[in-house]
């Protein structure tokens, strides 16, 4: 009798830890109909054991992937082995929402799982057990951790002041153009852009004046590029843009609207008013490039061309006298 009394006061620990145990345990048939509904699921889900008894899991809860949790279960019923989910595949199998107060920025549960078979006496599986883990906590730190790397990346490319590509990032991506340019003999073009007169700027209207211009001019720049172009902030008041895919006539084109639309916008820092232009060279790839460098002193000298004759134009690396850099080139 005492034995009997030791084994009842059992099974009612079993059943209390059962109850409030911090993970879910839901016990279904072969038939996906639920048998056990622990008292986790029931303050998630709103649902209480009695009204999800006999319940088609995949009528109670439309949200769960059918096929995939099928998948998932199959084997489980069939060998006898277990599967695990993790919310890296999917964020959860039950949708609950997260009321955690710390990871209050997740709006669902994200949720770890391990299923496994139960057998019985007979040795024959019957029934799944699905535990549910809420790692929501583990999730979202990771997540945010993630997403602060990505952000860190994107910075270490970008230039504080006009959210163009730094140089380094830019010239990166001229390196790669460089040897797709070797690998498909395409052409593209590079264009090397400088404020004039910006020194002036600097002195007459102050420094963060110089600053709103470099701004402003980098924002024309990127509204007239098209989504392949990639520009970038090459030094102090020079910007350069390689426009992939395009010969030296659409390079052309797309300087001289550029530079008119420069001297058409006149910028205006606090009350004043401050009138500006750039000077632009453009250089086409060629076949014989040995590297990207040239591609850059081609465009640069370009540029040189456009300030030493009086600035405010476009100079097209093609038309120069001599092309001391590119000496094959006809
Ligand atoms: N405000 C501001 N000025 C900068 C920045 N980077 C460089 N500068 C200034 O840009 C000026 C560049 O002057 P210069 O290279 O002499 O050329 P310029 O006056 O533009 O004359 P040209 O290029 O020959 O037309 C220098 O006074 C630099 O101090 C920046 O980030 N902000």
């Amino acid at each position: 009798m005492a034995d009997v009394q030791v084994d009842v006061s059992e099974i009612h620990w079993l059943m209390e830890m059962f109850q409030t145990v911090d993970v879910g345990l839901v016990v279904v048939n072969c038939d996906y109909r639920i048998q056990v509904w622990n008292g986790f699921m029931e303050s998630h889900s709103g649902l209480s054991p009695r009204q999800v008894r006999e319940r088609y899991l995949f009528d109670l809860f439309p949200e769960i992937d059918e096929d995939w949790l099928r998948r998932k279960c199959d084997p489980v019923l069939l060998l006898k082995n277990r599967a695990f989910t993790i919310w890296e595949q999917r964020p959860y199998i039950f949708k609950f929402r997260n009321y955690r107060p710390i990871t209050g920025s997740a709006e669902f549960m994200y949720q770890n799982s391990t299923i496994f078979p139960l057998s019985n006496t007979r040795g024959e599986v019957t029934h799944l057990c699905l535990i549910i883990y809420d790692v929501t906590d583990v999730a979202v730190s990771r997540l945010e951790l993630e997403s602060m790397n990505h952000r860190l990346h994107q910075l270490s490319k970008t230039d504080f002041l006009t959210q163009l590509h730094n140089r380094g990032s830019w010239e990166n991506t001229l390196v790669q153009e460089y040897k797709r340019i070797q690998r498909y003999q395409h052409v593209s073009s590079l264009l090397m852009i400088d404020i004039d007169h910006f020194k002036r700027v600097n002195d007459d209207y102050g420094h963060a004046a110089g600053d709103e211009v470099i701004r402003e001019i980098a924002t024309l720049v990127k509204k007239n590029l098209r989504e392949t172009d990639i520009a970038g902030r090459y030094g102090g008041e020079e910007f350069a843009v390689l426009l992939v895919d395009t010969p030296e006539a659409q390079a052309l084109y797309f300087a001289e609207r550029l530079r008119k639309l420069v001297d058409k916008t006149p910028v205006t820092y606090q009350d004043t008013v401050i009138q500006c232009s750039v000077s632009i060279g453009v250089a086409e790839s060629w076949p014989q490039m040995e590297n990207h460098r040239q591609w850059l002193e081609r465009a640069d000298k370009a540029l040189y061309l456009s300030k030493a004759n009086g600035r405010n134009q476009v100079t097209l690396a093609s038309q120069m006298p001599v092309e001391p850099v590119a000496p094959g080139i006809s």
